[in-house]
């Protein structure tokens, strides 16, 4: 495999008042492990439910019932670990975090606080061709989700839906090594892709099902180098969370309000207080959420309902033999095997459906042609109607069909765009829809000659000026492919041109 090579990006400087400052950015990503039972109970995780159907007795934290862990929310975690390229914790530990809100039945949450089930791997953000940061994953643990209060049915009640009480969840803890508002954003998206590839969490953000909890912090230029060299965070400035962002554009807003909140405190001689903030998108700001004197104290011990989990390597390598191949392996390969550029590889990789598509048309066809009409055609064709390439009304099959009769020379490039519209709206086989069209391209170069001796014996003004600016032959190339229905072969045409008019 190729390993594509990259530059690290520039960190974002903001110009306060008196300095230049730098953004430091950790991210905690809540991900729901797809599966089809909770993380403690054979209770549904369905979305859209009837509120409080989905519940067991667990989850409602009835007296004397204990959770059960499933197997699969565990092997999900461990997938996503290794597709993280991280390690895996043979030994994990469930703990309580205690908390007191309605819509925690069980008035704590079982999390993993000492011994996560994967420790360290790593990220690389893509921030355009060629440039890309490498981000350090800290951790990965398993935990319940809470459920959720529901405020807006009556003006003089709050009732509280259980149904997403006891979801798995994974918590991705970054390092704090992102460095400006769009690679956080970056992060998110890139994080989303690898896990929608894994199948281990489907990445809809509308429904809540991907958050993000950003950590913001500001320092003066030098600061970060001295904290990776020592792994020291004093060496940084104090960091506010901003919980529970679930938009990638908000995620950049908030950062941005956030660190430029923190550098006017600093620079007018106070200090940051370590808190949590919520962004309000409608006022563009983030507002404090708990201030130092309520901060949490979770009193996290070990849950005594739940035996430490215990995981055996081989289970570990024959999830790590079936995991497929991610996006970053999928990028090289596609510059690799079929000579596309890093950009074209990128949006053919952003979701496996059109990297599988963009391969089925491409096998055993000209890359570059391949790459070049699922980008512009089709995807911009799809984009148009807002329709997903799983729903493409043209095939692999019938886009590779319309590629050979160009290959062939049987039809010219503008034909083929004629051709590919007719496909995309009628359907049909494209080589019988030439035939039967007439659609196919006057290689015949009596033909050509015909249409172009007329245009030169009408136009003699625009013949001696092309005599002595040879790029005027151009016009006489667009009035035959006009004069022909744009069915000339343009090869032939060129070639005839210059004949013509070198004489
Ligand atoms: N100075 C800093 N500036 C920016 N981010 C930081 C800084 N120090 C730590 N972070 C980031 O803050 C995050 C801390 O998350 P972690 O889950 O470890 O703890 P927490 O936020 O205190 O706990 P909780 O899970 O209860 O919210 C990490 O992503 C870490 O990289
Ligand atoms: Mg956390
Ligand atoms: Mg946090």
């Amino acid at each position: 495999m190729l390993d594509l090579t990259y530059e690290t990006p520039k960190p974002k400087v903001i110009a306060g008042a008196k300095h230049d400052w730098e953004l430091v950015i950790g991210m905690e990503v809540h991900a729901q492990v797809s599966s089809n039972a909770k993380l403690f109970s054979g209770a549904s995780t369905k979305f859209g439910a009837e509120p409080n159907s989905n519940v067991a007795f667990v989850d409602a934290a009835m007296p004397g019932m204990l959770p059960v862990i499933n197997e699969y929310c565990v092997e999900q975690a461990v997938r996503t670990g290794l597709g993280l390229k991280a390690e895996i914790h043979l030994k994990s530990a469930f703990d309580r975090k205690n908390y007191f809100y309605p819509d925690l039945p069980q008035g704590y949450q079982i999390s993993q606080l000492y011994e996560p089930i994967v420790g360290e791997g790593e990220v690389i953000v893509d921030m355009g061709p060629g440039v890309a940061r490498k981000v350090r994953i800290e951790r990965i643990h398993l935990e319940q989700d809470a459920g959720k209060s529901v405020h807006d049915m009556d003006p003089n009640m709050s009732f509280v839906d259980l149904n997403r009480t006891g979801v798995a969840l994974m918590e991705i803890v970054s390092r704090p090594d992102i460095r400006g508002p769009e690679e956080a954003a970056a992060y998110v998206t890139k994080m989303r892709q690898i896990l929608r590839y894994l199948g281990t969490c489907d990445g809809n953000m509308q429904n809540g099902n991907l958050r993000a909890d950003v950590n913001v912090s500001v320092c003066r230029p030098g600061q970060y180098e001295k904290y990776m060299e020592t792994q020291d965070f004093s060496h940084l400035g104090t960091r506010c969370e901003i919980k529970n962002m679930n938009s990638m554009r908000f995620i950049q807003a908030a950062i941005e309000y956030e660190a430029r909140r923190q550098i006017a405190i600093v620079e007018t001689g106070g200090s940051v207080d370590q808190e949590t903030r919520l962004y309000d998108p409608d006022k563009n700001e983030t507002r404090s959420m708990r201030s130092k004197e309520e901060a949490h104290d979770y009193r996290y011990f070990p849950c005594p309902d739940l035996l430490p989990l215990e995981i055996e390597q081989g289970w570990v390598d024959d999830i790590a033999a079936s995991l497929p191949e991610l996006p970053d392996e999928k990028k090289a390969r596609f510059v690799n095997d079929f000579g596309l550029t890093e950009y074209d590889a990128s949006v053919l990789t952003a979701d496996v459906e059109s990297a599988d598509y963009f391969e089925a048309v491409a096998e055993g066809r000209d890359g570059k042609l391949a790459a070049n009409w699922v980008i512009n055609e089709l995807f911009g064709r799809l984009n148009r109607e807002d329709h997903a390439i799983t729903d493409s009304p043209v095939s692999p099959a019938q886009l590779g069909g319309i590629l050979d009769l160009i290959k062939s020379d049987t039809i010219s490039g503008k034909i083929a765009k004629d051709l590919f519209e007719i496909v995309y709206t009628e359907g049909g086989e494209p080589a019988e829809i030439v035939e039967e069209r007439g659609m196919k391209q006057v290689t015949d170069t009596g033909a050509i000659e015909a249409a172009l001796d007329q245009i030169i014996a009408d136009n003699p003004a625009q013949v001696e000026k092309a005599k002595i600016n040879p790029k005027l032959a151009g016009w006489f190339v667009g009035q035959v492919m006009k004069a022909t229905g744009g069915k000339a072969n343009p090869k032939a045409v060129n070639q005839l041109v210059a004949q013509k008019l070198g004489d």
